[in-house]
């Protein structure tokens, strides 16, 4: 993001605001609650208004596109909020993370292979995703944005609400994914889990960008633990 300035309508969010993020990192955004993390996010992707300043995809100039154009352009997002489609099968929302594919085939073939990957998915295929628990939910929203096979991946929060043993399993994944080449960019309220696995580091606080640094650097920052980090 270069000088964003972004909002919502006649309210403004972010001020000049600068990240980059290299290809095959994982990015980490901390900051107080209201500071725009997630506004930062919905901004690039085409939720929020970029009011000034570009967002550039692998040096093209992507600003103002759709969520539908970022998604068929290899990026996907996983939104802090519950996004699962409750009524419907845990199938059937995988194959919704593959809507922008022409053929549902492709949709089914995908579905199959990340089954293979999470098979505890695979196992409860056919279960309405409005009972799954909050471990499967947040596993099922994080197997549906790799329907796409995403180059670049954002995530809000993945291990907000979770227990323990699940916010481990997710940032495993996260790991995982990166080691595959995805490039990630996260928000994550448990900042010193999210910098402990990231290799760059953002923080940011009533919309303007505080502090930046590998994620070691900003664990290791006095000013950053004393205000950031609980001291
Ligand atoms: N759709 C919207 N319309 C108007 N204002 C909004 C909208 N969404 C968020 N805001 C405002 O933007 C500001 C930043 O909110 P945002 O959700 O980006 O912060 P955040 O850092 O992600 O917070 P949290 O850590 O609590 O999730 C807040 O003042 C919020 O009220």
């Amino acid at each position: 993001m270069h000088d964003v300035v972004a909002g919502y309508g006649n309210t403004t969010v972010l001020h000049d605001v600068n990240i980059a993020v290299d290809d095959g990192q994982i990015a980490c955004l901390i900051g107080p609650n209201g500071s725009g993390k997630s506004t930062l996010m919905k901004s690039i992707y085409g939720f929020a208004d970029v009011k000034a300043g570009t967002v550039t995809l692998r040096g093209e100039d992507i600003t103002g596109r759709s969520p539908q154009e970022n998604l068929a352009n290899g990026m996907s997002y996983v939104l802090q909020e519950a996004s699962v489609f409750p009524g419907m099968s845990v199938h059937e929302n995988m194959l919704m993370g593959g809507y922008v594919f022409e053929d549902d085939e492709r949709a089914n073939r995908r579905a199959e292979e990340l089954y293979d990957e999470f098979p505890i998915l695979g196992d409860i295929r056919d279960q309405r995703a409005g009972t799954l628990s909050g471990g499967q939910r947040r596993l099922l929203e994080l197997a549906r944005a790799l329907m796409v096979d995403p180059e670049v991946m954002m995530l809000d929060e993945p291990s907000i609400g979770l227990e323990p043993r699940f916010i481990d399993d997710v940032f495993e994944r996260i790991k995982q994914l990166n080691d595959l080449g995805t490039t990630i960019l996260l928000v994550e309220q448990n900042a010193e889990k999210g910098l402990s696995v990231a290799d760059r580091g953002f923080v940011l606080a009533s919309g303007e960008i505080k502090f930046t640094g590998t994620g070691t650097e900003l664990l290791n920052d006095d000013e950053v633990g004393r205000l950031y980090l609980g001291g």
